[in-house]
């Protein structure tokens, strides 16, 4: 196996998340939210998800990657069951949550979608002013109270940290903020409904380096308070952000490990030829 430093590609295994604590203490710690069993999934004819089994742990971030069309989407959309919305979508296995097989039918996708919220590639706030955006959930879900309201934007987009960025001008509409900012304002409205996990497909790849960075300052601290799922591009991000990584091919896992391990040592070749740019 090659040393990460001959390659095109340079992972600085010192960006990745630092901890002192042993690997066996962090596991003990976090239990599992997400548990997938022998997942598969086809497009009517197209086999997207082969036997995925991967357990993800509560207020971690989990990064997926993988080359185009690996189905690092397909699994992050299958979360929330917004797959379901492909017409011609089946599934075979199960994937736990909280203990409850969200597969089965019984389950409600609206409560859910209440407890996993979801983050886009491309920022797509409503639009409306800042300040409806946030409240939008929340009114949806009842709450008609102005000063309840106004608590749960002021803490939505403070918990999003682009408070003190709109603050002034909440009744501006959000079409007006940069990128970046509205990427935080969409984080702001997941906020609002108090979900435990956040599903983010891509998020800064829209943006520039600096909403980028941003946007990763604010997974680092949101990660106290919930459960992260981020596909990325950019393996540098996962390496940055992450705690462990899932690495996918052709609708497979290939890997899955703590982030510093996987980017240092990966197991299989094929991780090492993915992580070093020898292909994708
Ligand atoms: N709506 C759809 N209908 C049919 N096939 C689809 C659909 N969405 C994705 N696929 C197929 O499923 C496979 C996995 O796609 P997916 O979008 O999950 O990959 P990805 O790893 O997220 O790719 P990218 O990095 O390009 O976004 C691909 O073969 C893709 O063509």
């Amino acid at each position: 196996m090659s040393t990460l430093t001959e390659n095109k590609i340079n992972i600085n295994v010192n960006d990745t998340v630092q901890t002192n604590e042993s690997q066996e203490q962090i596991e003990s710690k976090s239990s599992v939210i997400y548990n997938t069993q022998n997942l598969d999934l086809w497009y009517t004819k197209t086999h997207a998800l082969k036997n995925i089994n991967l357990e993800i742990r509560e207020n971690e971030v989990t990064a997926i990657i993988g080359p185009s069309g690996c189905g690092k989407s397909t699994y992050i959309k299958t979360l929330n069951r917004m797959v379901e919305l492909v017409p011609g979508v089946s599934t075979t296995g199960a994937i736990s949550y909280k203990g409850k097989n969200i597969l089965d039918k019984s389950i409600k996708v609206e409560d859910l979608r209440t407890q996993v919220g979801m983050v886009f590639q491309k920022p797509n706030p409503f639009p409306k002013s800042i300040y409806e955006n946030v409240a939008y959930g929340p009114k949806v879900h009842g709450i008609k109270k102005k000063a309840i309201l106004d608590e749960i934007v002021e803490k939505s987009l403070r918990g999003a940290a682009i408070w003190d960025e709109v603050k002034d001008r909440l009744n501006q509409n959000a079409y007006g903020l940069s990128g970046g900012q509205q990427q935080r304002i969409c984080i702001a409205r997941c906020l609002a409904i108090e979900p435990d996990v956040l599903l983010m497909d891509e998020p800064t790849s829209a943006l520039d380096p600096i909403s980028t960075l941003k946007i990763e300052e604010l997974i680092k601290e949101l990660k106290k308070n919930y459960t992260i799922i981020i596909v990325t591009h950019n393996m540098q991000q996962a390496a940055r952000i992450s705690d462990r990584t899932v690495f996918m091919l052709n609708g497979e896992v290939v890997e899955f490990s703590e982030t510093n391990q996987l980017f240092s040592n990966p197991k299989d070749q094929r991780t090492e030829d993915y992580i070093t740019g020898r292909f994708g």
